[in-house]
């Protein structure tokens, strides 16, 4: 990783209208999606964007690449502000930054064969030069995805899910970009196939120079691969720091609620851990709270600055470098001088940051073999 730049985004905001009525369609509301965002990528390195489903993680990655157009803020790709694009720029920007989904099945045109797949992209872009080198590059580009050459005659129906995947990493290789956001890439995979196409990113990252955003509610898979990480939490980002600082030293409650959802195999440290539970559900993005956003759920809640004043990304002093987070109470939490309310049993409703046990444990060993 270096220290160069590649995105820069600032203030980002994407708000989705909500629309009601038969004959005049009225905008009655927003989702408010992304509200707020500032993150910067370096070239070659890995970020991983974590949070529960519905907290803008696709949005804002789809902003990025201005697959979604944001409502306000900018996006930097490469010192060029996407958001000004139009026409042939905005075409070329797009080369040079591909989306892999989670689904490779419904992003994979079952008519078209893996050959036709990969030569559509290339087409656009005036990659396809002459039969001779089109056909190296195909080559080349199911080689690196480890895919056999039979392949290209064959349709997305007759391969596994896994080797979808790889057909769609190929795919967004075929334009030779330089960022790849990756959203959920591996959580529709088995988990010995999620631990193989892991590192499959990794390897290529490592060979090709790339940059990855990758989008995922699984901490596991995410501390695996990522460089550094940003929390979302209903639209803006909570914590941001390097993967095993985030790990190591959560600062933001909900960082923490999340960590400690993710089992440890050894039963003794399993069961001497703090376990965070969190009351009530995800508020709607519709409707987010005044003040700080997760204040409705967080077990530090004070009167009355978390319900009135909404906190910044910050630095803390102590905390590791670059690590940011949005609480007004982050070093009081960590020198333990304020405590956690106690939850009311039944106020507990954790299904959603709970991954599934023994999934997330066999994740981590497959990858760590
Ligand atoms: N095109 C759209 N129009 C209206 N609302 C949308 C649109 N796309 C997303 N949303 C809403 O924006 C919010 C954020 O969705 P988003 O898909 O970005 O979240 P996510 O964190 O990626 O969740 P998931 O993992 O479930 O995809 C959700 O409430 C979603 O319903």
């Amino acid at each position: 990783m270096s220290d160069e730049v590649l995105v820069e985004i600032s203030d980002l905001k994407v708000h989705f209208p909500i629309k009601h009525g038969v004959v005049f369609d009225r905008t009655i509301g927003h989702v408010y999606a992304v509200d707020g965002v500032d993150l910067t990528i370096h070239k070659g390195e890995t970020y991983g964007l974590v949070g529960e489903s519905g907290c803008g993680k696709s949005t804002l990655g789809r902003a990025m690449l201005r697959l979604t157009e944001p409502t306000s803020g900018s996006v930097v790709f490469d010192g060029t502000d996407v958001a000004k694009l139009k026409g042939e720029t905005l075409r070329k920007a797009r080369r040079r930054m591909q989306m892999i989904f989670q689904d490779p099945l419904s992003s994979l045109d079952p008519r078209q064969s893996v050959e036709s797949i990969l030569v559509e992209g290339m087409r656009a872009h005036g990659l396809d030069k002459d039969k001779e080198s089109t056909a190296k590059r195909l080559r080349e580009l199911l080689a690196a995805v480890g895919l056999p050459e039979s392949s290209l005659r064959k349709y997305p129906h007759e391969f596994s899910g896994g080797q979808r995947q790889r057909i769609g990493i190929a795919r967004a290789l075929a334009v030779e970009p330089d960022l790849i956001v990756a959203d959920e890439p591996v959580s529709a995979l088995d988990v010995s196939v999620q631990a193989q196409v892991v590192n499959l990113l990794e390897e290529l990252q490592d060979n090709l120079g790339l940059t990855y955003l990758v989008i995922a509610h699984d901490l596991a898979v995410v501390r695996h691969i990522s460089d550094r990480i940003g929390v979302m939490y209903l639209g803006s980002l909570v914590e941001e720091a390097d993967s095993d600082a985030l790990y190591e030293q959560p600062l933001h409650p909900y960082t923490k609620a999340l960590l400690s959802a993710i089992p440890v195999p050894d039963p003794v440290v399993e069961d001497s851990r703090e376990q965070i539970l969190l009351a009530g559900d995800l508020p709607s993005p519709a409707n987010p709270p005044n003040g700080c956003r997760f204040h409705t759920r967080c077990p530090w809640k004070q009167e009355t600055r978390c319900d009135t004043e909404r906190p910044a990304l910050r630095e803390v002093e102590g905390a590791a470098p670059g690590q940011r987070v949005a609480c007004h109470w982050a070093e009081d939490i960590r020198d333990g001088k304020i405590k956690p309310h106690e939850v009311k049993p039944e106020l507990v409703e954790t299904g959603a940051l709970n991954p599934d046990v023994p999934h997330v444990a066999s994740v981590v060993e497959a990858m760590e073999s």
